[in-house]
């Protein structure tokens, strides 16, 4: 049984899981996530979405998704924000983010590239992480599926991965206590932990997934770990139907590369996440074609699975956009315009089943712009 504070949490968590998650009625199977809709901005039929491409290959792959919703006619008015993570301790760069927050906290709904995160610099904390925070979208999903056409080691992979988004190693509390010594403390909650399980077990039955695989280190992280993999046990025993297993993250690691067709849903803390989204971006074609979102119990925000930012390659017309347009995808779906989604996603799997068009990073030459172009010529002919 949960404690009566938790149970409390977990009755409001209720609530919002049921009106937060529908059942997927995708032709991919991603999980269609939902938000109450009448409190999106719609105005003339259109519904306004804060598109933040950020840095990188962000303003090029948000002009494909741009370019490509414009040519479906979807009913979406674009609220652009184009902040950076480039330019630390910028007064304007620290405003726009502000803009940024506050504009999704009015729409509701938003479409996001990455910020970049200086390593070198002390004293940033990431805008990505610190947007998760602030507009508590705790639950990360990555949706790790093979798509047909793209050539892998391994067949029939179509795992979610659900990761805790905001806590864990991404707390940002460290210090030096004395010089050489260096305390980072990864924070754990029972509360967090069982909104994050519950949303895994909640996202699981609406999206009709069998087994779900809670990931931690709780033979080290005894305590912090053990809360997190306890109360995910705990929460296991309201869900009789579904198949429950725990599994270490190394191991994890080992078996995702070897035998991945064994995950359904994996629920995890926050770094084991990002990790596990890389592999498994790697299992299927790497990051230019995971999607992913995160969701609040309001707010939904959509942005490429494995969060690259792609700064190697930015301005050349080399990234692969279907990570976004995916996500893009997952968007419309969660805002009921399933026919538009329907649309696009044929339209980006068509072309990349074809295999005529190609991004380098999938064996191809084709750039941004030509892919783009092959998008939309399929949406002619569909
Ligand atoms: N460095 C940062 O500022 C941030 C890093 N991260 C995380 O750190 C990890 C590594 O990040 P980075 O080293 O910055 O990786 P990165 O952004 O340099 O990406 C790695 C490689 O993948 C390629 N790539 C990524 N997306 C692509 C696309 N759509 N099309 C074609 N090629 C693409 C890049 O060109 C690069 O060669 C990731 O897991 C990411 O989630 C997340 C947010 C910010
Ligand atoms: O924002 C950053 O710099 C890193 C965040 C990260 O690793 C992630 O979003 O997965
Ligand atoms: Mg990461």
């Amino acid at each position: 049984m949960l404690s009566h504070t938790s149970q409390k949490s977990a009755q409001t968590l209720l609530r919002g899981a049921s009106r937060c998650i529908r059942p997927a009625m995708t032709t991919r199977g991603y999980a269609e996530h939902a938000r109450p809709l009448d409190k999106t901005t719609t105005f003339g039929g259109k519904t306004t979405v804060t598109l933040i491409p950020g840095d990188g290959i962000g303003a090029e792959v948000s002009e494909s998704v741009k370019e490509v919703f414009k040519a479906v006619n979807a009913p979406i008015q674009w609220e652009q924000v184009d902040v950076s993570g480039m330019e630390i301790g910028d007064k304007h760069m620290e405003d726009l983010f502000r803009e940024s927050i506050a504009s999704v906290k009015r729409n509701k709904v938003a479409l996001k590239g990455i910020l970049h995160t200086p390593v070198e610099r002390s004293g940033h904390q990431s805008f990505n992480v610190a947007l998760r925070q602030e507009l508590d979208i705790f639950a990360s999903l990555t949706s790790i599926k093979n798509l047909p056409g793209i050539e892998t080691r391994h067949k029939n992979v179509d795992f979610c991965i659900i990761r805790e988004n905001t806590e864990g190693e991404y707390s940002g509390l460290e210090h030096q206590s004395v010089n050489g010594v260096v305390e980072s403390l990864k924070i754990i909650t029972r509360e967090k932990s069982e909104r994050i399980a519950k949303f895994a077990f909640a996202f699981a039955l609406a999206n009709n997934r069998k087994k779900i695989t809670c990931i931690h280190k709780a033979n080290i992280m005894k305590l912090a770990d053990g809360l997190f993999r306890n109360t995910f046990k705990k929460m296991a025993e309201n869900y009789p139907t579904l198949e429950c297993n725990d599994m270490i993250v190394d191991n994890a690691s080992m078996q995702c590369v070897s035998k991945p067709q064994q995950f359904d849903v994996m629920v995890m803390p926050n770094l084991y996440g990002g990790i596990l989204s890389n592999i498994g971006a790697g299992l299927v074609g790497g990051p230019g074609v995971v999607p992913g979102c995160n969701m609040g119990n309001e707010i939904a925000l959509f942005e490429p699975g494995c969060r690259h930012v792609g700064l190697d390659i930015k301005g050349k017309d080399q990234a692969n956009p279907t990570a976004l347009l995916l996500s893009a995808v997952m968007m419309l779906r969660h805002l009921g315009h399933h026919a538009h989604a329907d649309l696009i996603e044929r339209a980006v799997l068509g072309v990349i089943a074809e295999g005529k068009t190609r991004t380098r990073d999938v064996g191809g030459d084709a750039t941004t712009q030509q892919f783009t172009r092959a998008i939309l010529d399929k949406v002619e002919q569909l």
